[in-house]
């Protein structure tokens, strides 16, 4: 628990908050058999605050016998958690539900210190994560199978059935986002769950821990280890694991799938991207704007979307729509109205309430982004605003800050274009045509997420067929509505997170026939 109530007073520098449990290196991080548990592994890694840059606490890592031992502890009870029925599985979820909306703040509060995201956005990040769990409560008790009647009142039925031990495996833009996504469809279907967080922010997965114990769910449905790479593959390689869900880049995620290929187990892959956010000029409209023939409010929308497409979490953010193509007849008053509200984003402290732009994960990330930005302007892109390492407060000079950056001049083949930079980069590209485009749009590896803001209907659901992605925004821009499903095409991504279709993916179907005559047997 949060020790006091600092999270009312806005105007409380970070350095005084204090969360206690999570952040006092006595109190063990691995959640098993529903407790904090000391790992036997002697190995530490520091974890660091980065609004502050200041080490907040050393972390126990997990080694073969402690991922062992909390995936022994997820088959035992798997036995008994897979007996519940749906019903029952979802009143747990929903009394979870009503805690994470109890505890909002306090996990909001942890979420800012583990991420450094602004507190508005962990507030938003953690009532979505309530909803998830909810929705998944609700659906617990229709998870159902099907009836076949055939001939001679022969008949067969299906039933869904849970996969058993379900590894978990995150990263770190949307800590608490991760485990709940991950976990709350898994355990709906009656799935147990074993849970590594990313090493950069691995505090508020055990917190979850305590809500589903709090909320009814037995010990051991739900544990969490903690642990860097090695970890996560001793996870993904442990024999008694039937499906790993993992989060975080194309290359580990490819490993990930590998361990799985070798076991033969399913899995569910979230990885990169370096999505297309489109705007046309509708040039038809009236109310037409200093002549460019865009409606003033479409403009608007289109800016506020392209930044909601780029600066959510510092720009750290898998679905961003970091390639925004503009139709040159609006390229001017685009970017004039796009950079004026830039700048006046506030960067600062992100447990003040005013603050828009946090402190980027770590300095290693932070120093990954800049250089970006060096790269782009040696290939011959130009910055309009940002792009440097700021400074707010001098109790903040120990934290990763950085000015969200809007590169122009950029062509397709640049790096900054090509490569997902996972920071507040937004590349802004001229188009002329719809056909050229979805061509350009398309040329990528990746396929997670694309967006596209113009008032023609028509044009909006044809360009939307034609982009090759799993989440499609028309008009707006990496908004996730609860039972909305998630996941991306090409290099991005297998199965689906959220939604119906999670259900799917976290159960098997057993075809059960029955005879209701005599065997008529050739022999
Ligand atoms: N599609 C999505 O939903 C989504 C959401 C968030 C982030 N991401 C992606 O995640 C990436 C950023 O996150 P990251 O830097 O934490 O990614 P990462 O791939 O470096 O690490 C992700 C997780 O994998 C673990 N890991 C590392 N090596 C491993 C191995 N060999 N076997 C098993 N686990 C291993 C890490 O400890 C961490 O917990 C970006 O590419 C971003 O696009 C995707």
């Amino acid at each position: 628990m949060v020790s006091g109530d600092w999270w009312t007073n806005p105007h409380l520098d970070n350095n005084e908050c204090v969360c206690v449990e999570v952040t006092d290196p006595s109190q063990p991080l691995n959640y098993v058999d529903g407790q904090r548990v000391d790992p036997k592994c002697t190995q530490t890694f520091d974890l660091r605050e980065p609004a502050t840059g200041k080490s907040l606490r050393y972390v126990a890592s997990s080694n073969e016998e402690d991922v062992d031992r909390a995936v022994r502890s997820a088959r035992r009870e798997f036995k008994a958690w897979k007996k519940f029925s749906g019903f029952e599985r979802g009143n747990v979820l929903k009394k979870a539900a009503n805690i994470i909306r109890m505890r909002s703040e306090e996990l909001a509060r942890t979420e800012v210190l583990d991420t450094g995201k602004p507190i508005y956005e962990a507030r938003m990040d953690i009532a979505g994560c309530a909803d998830t769990v909810d929705y998944y409560g609700g659906m617990a008790a229709g998870i159902s199978g099907e009836f076949l009647q055939l001939s001679n009142g022969n008949f067969n039925y299906t039933i869904r059935e849970p996969l058993g031990v379900v590894g978990g495996i995150g990263a770190w833009n949307y800590p608490f986002q991760m485990a709940t996504w991950k976990s709350s469809p898994a355990l709906a279907c009656g799935n147990t769950f074993v849970f590594k967080p990313s090493p950069l922010t691995p505090l508020t997965a055990v917190m979850l821990g305590e809500i589903y114990k709090e909320a009814g769910l037995p010990d051991g449905c739900y544990n969490v280890i903690q642990g860097e790479g090695d970890t996560g593959q001793l996870l993904g390689n442990h024999p008694d694991v039937n499906k790993m869900t993992f989060t975080g880049s194309v290359p580990t995620g490819s490993k990930v799938m590998e361990a799985c290929a070798k076991g033969i187990k399913h899995v569910g892959l979230e990885l990169g991207g370096k999505s297309p956010c489109i705007i046309f000029n509708d040039s038809n409209l009236d109310n037409a704007v200093s002549g460019t023939g865009i409606h003033d409010s479409l403009l608007d929308n289109a800016v506020s979307g392209a930044m909601m497409a780029n600066f959510f979490t510092q720009g750290q953010v898998c679905s961003n729509g970091t390639r925004v193509f503009v139709q040159n007849s609006i390229m001017g008053p685009f970017l004039a109205k796009l950079v004026e509200r830039t700048k006046n984003m506030k960067i600062g402290n992100p447990n003040h309430e005013d603050t828009k732009v946090g402190a980027t994960i770590s300095e290693e990330q932070a120093k990954k982004v800049l250089t970006y930005v060096d790269i782009a302007k040696k290939e011959g892109a130009s910055v309009l605003c940002g792009g440097e390492r700021v400074v707010p407060e001098d109790s903040l000079s120990g934290g990763y800050y950085m000015s969200p950056c809007i590169l122009v001049n950029c062509e397709d083949h640049m790096t900054v274009v090509k490569d997902e930079i996972f920071g507040s980069v937004m590349s802004v590209l001229g188009f002329d045509t719809e056909p050229e485009v979805i061509s350009r749009a398309n040329d990528t590896e990746f396929g997670l997420a694309a967006g596209v803001f113009t008032n023609d209907l028509k044009r909006a659901h044809r360009v939307a067929s034609e982009l090759e992605a799993g989440s499609l925004y028309v008009n707006n821009y990496n908004v996730y509505p609860v039972g909305v499903p998630f996941g991306g095409y090409k290099k991005s991504g297998l199965g689906r997170e959220n939604g119906p279709e999670a259900l799917d993916l976290f159960t098997q179907v057993k075809s059960v026939y029955v005879e209701m005559g005599d065997v008529e047997a050739p022999f």
